[in-house]
């Protein structure tokens, strides 16, 4: 059953706007609609529940960052919107929208979300049952971000210093913004001063909603700004709300309450920030000559590519020779990032290395995630 938010304000079905007349200041932003779900009691299960976008942009992404941790999800059927994580056993993936994985984490029928910052801000609204576990999942990068037009009484305005000086916004004319960010919006608003306002939404494409004398400006994301250009707006300085990705999100209450949660999220955790850090990162391996283990590794930490994670792994090659078991080689083993790769070769072969192989990383784990402390010291334990 949904309950409607009790919107304080005007509000006309037909045009589906959201008018709001601040006089004095932009209306407070309104708490997110209390949606019920089923009789409104999370339900007594034992399963972990892990929501993930269900379609779009970000779904596909977050099956492959899974994947890259060998937490593959295995769905029968894309319009199947329960899966599981072979690896994870008592948990179930529960694929939704981005907002409704918010909410469902809210409720309690999630305890684990992956989604976008700007839907954990716009729909979790600072709600303290959410806590964000890994605020860095390195995909679904883009921006909230308010626009105007190029052209017209906007043609130099540059910044929103400069919009909300202009004298055009009154409380009989006051600014209209188009937007789907109803929470967010008002209250950026509120907190950089802009008096003279009012919000109406829409559920997609607000970019043609200036052309279309429906508002002054629109907030909304961008992560190319193509389609900001190609409808004649442009983004203003100061008028960024929030930068976005993809966060690793999850439920306090199901983290201290419910049986397993917070093993799993450690594991979660521990992967994701593994496999984060290892990305881009080789492991570069190669035979060389020396007299000793140490004359080696001055030769190696002489070269400016080769001082790896914190420094070479050198090993000593036994063969026999005239009956004798020697060491006359080293296998030497560094990390090496991406940019410095064929650097890190040139400079090997420079002292004598051969035998050079490469390999991309799949892990590396510290000897603890920072994070995990972070989150363990948020939940109090
Ligand atoms: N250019 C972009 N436009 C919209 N979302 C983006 C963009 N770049 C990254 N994202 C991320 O993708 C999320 C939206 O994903 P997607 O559109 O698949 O979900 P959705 O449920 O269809 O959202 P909506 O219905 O609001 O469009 C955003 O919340 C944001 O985190
Ligand atoms: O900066 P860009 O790379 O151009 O991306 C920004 C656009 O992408 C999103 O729209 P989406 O494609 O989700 O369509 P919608 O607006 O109909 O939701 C967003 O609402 C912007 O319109
Ligand atoms: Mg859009």
């Amino acid at each position: 059953m949904l309950t409607m938010m009790n919107l304080p304000l005007h509000t006309s079905v037909r045009s589906r706007s959201w008018c709001c007349y601040a006089s004095l200041s932009v209306p407070q932003p309104q708490a997110e609609p209390q949606l019920l779900n089923g009789n409104g009691r999370a339900t007594d299960r034992k399963e972990i529940r892990l929501g993930l976008p269900s379609k779009g942009r970000m779904s596909a992404d977050t099956l492959e960052l899974l994947k890259n941790c060998q937490l593959s999800v295995k769905q029968v059927n894309p319009r199947q919107y329960v899966a599981e994580i072979p690896l994870l056993s008592n948990l179930e993936v529960w694929f939704q929208r981005p907002k409704d994985i918010v909410r469902k984490l809210l409720s309690g029928d999630l305890d684990l979300g992956i989604v976008g910052l700007d839907t954990v801000s716009e729909h979790g609204q600072s709600n303290e049952d959410l806590i964000i576990v890994h605020e860095a999942l390195e995909y679904g990068d883009c921006r909230l971000s308010l626009a105007i037009p190029q052209y017209g009484i906007f043609e130099n305005v540059n910044s929103l210093e400069e919009l909300a000086k202009m004298p055009q916004w009154t409380e009989e004319k006051p600014l209209r913004v188009a937007t789907g960010f109803t929470y967010l919006g008002p209250k950026f608003m509120k907190e950089n001063g802009l008096k003279h306002v009012t919000f109406s939404t829409a559920d997609g494409a607000l970019e043609a909603a200036p052309a279309m004398g429906i508002a002054d400006a629109i907030l909304d994301l961008v992560s190319s700004g193509t389609t900001l250009r190609e409808n004649n707006l442009k983004e203003i300085k100061g008028g960024v709300v929030l930068e976005s990705q993809a966060v690793l999100i999850a439920s306090r209450k199901s983290m201290i309450q419910r049986k397993g949660v917070l093993e799993t999220t450690h594991e979660m955790l521990e992967r994701l920030e593994a496999h984060l850090r290892a990305i881009g990162q080789f492991t570069v391996t190669a035979n060389m000559r020396g007299s000793s283990a140490e004359e080696v590794a001055e030769r190696i930490l002489s070269q400016t590519s080769l001082s790896g994670l914190q420094g070479p792994t050198i090993s000593p090659v036994f063969c026999k020779r005239d009956g004798k078991v020697t060491a006359d080689y080293y296998a030497i083993v560094i990390c090496v990032p991406k940019k410095a790769l064929y650097k890190s070769i040139q400079q090997l072969r420079a002292i004598g290395g051969s035998g050079v192989l490469i390999s991309p990383l799949t892990y590396i784990f510290d000897e603890e995630t920072p994070r995990w402390r972070q989150l363990l010291s948020e939940l109090g334990l």
